[in-house]
């Protein structure tokens, strides 16, 4: 039997479309800043989708783009200068930036308050005690996936492949909120592919391609894959592929994300969400949840 394709691009639009009237019915016109430093081509589309979704909910949006020679000073001076400018709610530094800058360095300076990545080590202390906090965008997008398929995550064995600091360890613990028994898994892992395979939901965010074969998912489970992997399509061209193989992967699993359009448009929705969530906060309005 083939999977449940769990259609990431139509949650992504509902959720936006929440986050837009949430906004209106609030009286509150929150502003982000997305700041970009270089050329990469795949940054550049993600950067100009940001803007985009960020004008059509009636946010304020602006974007700063910085040529690859921008010095880490005069990044950090423009983060400060932001980080004072009580009309930009939320500050986004997209990555990856050139060699020549720390991004450590570039997220701490972030005012937490305005930190819409929740990629500032502030934040993942609080995601991490259970505090209300930004919570990044990514992990944030995956979670409201796996609900579409189990509204309670409460007690399903749920396995992250992954261990960074923007995915694999902010999924985990926003799992372990929801009750999940987790278990984090990676490169090192003994017996990966076992691992895997006793999971009733699956995060595959180690960026490898089409590393997740049929026989590391157990029959019947949820699969989210958070890869965005670009390779030679045979024909001179690219595509993108997550980190599970897609196409055997759909035979036994019970539900899966594709890739394009699963986790990746979750990412811009979610930044929306906490885009609205910082200006509530500076404004002293509750913030809604999504
Ligand atoms: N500061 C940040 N930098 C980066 C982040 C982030 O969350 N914050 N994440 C990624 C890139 N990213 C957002 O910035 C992102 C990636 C992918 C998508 C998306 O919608 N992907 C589409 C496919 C798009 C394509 O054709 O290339 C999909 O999966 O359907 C949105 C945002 C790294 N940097």
């Amino acid at each position: 039997m083939s999977a449940t394709i769990i259609d990431g691009k139509l949650l992504a639009e509902t959720i936006r479309q929440r986050v837009a009237d949430e906004a209106k019915r609030l009286g509150i016109t929150p502003g982000l800043t997305v700041v970009i430093v270089g050329e990469d081509p795949a940054s550049q589309v993600y950067v100009r989708n940001k803007v985009k979704q960020t004008e059509a909910a009636g946010f304020h949006g602006s974007e700063h783009r910085l040529p690859e020679s921008t010095s880490e000073a005069n990044l950090l001076k423009l983060v400060q200068t932001l980080n004072n400018d009580p009309s930009v709610h939320g500050i986004l530094v997209q990555l990856p930036l050139p060699d020549h800058i720390d991004p450590d360095l570039v997220i701490r300076t972030i005012d937490p308050a305005k930190d819409v990545d929740g990629f500032h080590p502030i934040n993942a202390g609080k995601l991490a005690v259970g505090q209300d906090s930004l919570v990044p965008c990514t992990p944030q997008g995956c979670i409201l996936l796996a609900k579409t398929v189990h509204p309670d995550l409460t007690g399903l064995n749920a396995v992250v492949l992954g261990r960074s600091n923007i995915v694999g360890k902010p999924v985990a613990q926003l799992l372990i909120q929801e009750s999940a028994t987790v278990t984090v898994a990676h490169s090192k892992t003994q017996d990966l592919s076992d691992v895997c395979a006793r999971a009733d939901l699956l995060v595959a965010a180690v960026g490898r391609a089409e590393l997740v074969k049929r026989h590391w998912i157990k029959p019947g489970a949820t699969v989210i894959d958070v890869g965005i992997n670009r390779v030679a399509d045979g024909l001179g061209k690219s595509r993108l592929v997550g980190d599970v193989a897609f196409n055997e992967a759909k035979e036994i699993a019970g539900a899966i994300t594709p890739v394009p359009g699963g986790v990746g448009p979750m990412t811009i929705a979610c930044l929306l969400a906490n885009t609205l969530k910082a200006a509530c906060w500076a404004e002293g309005k509750p913030a809604p949840t999504f």
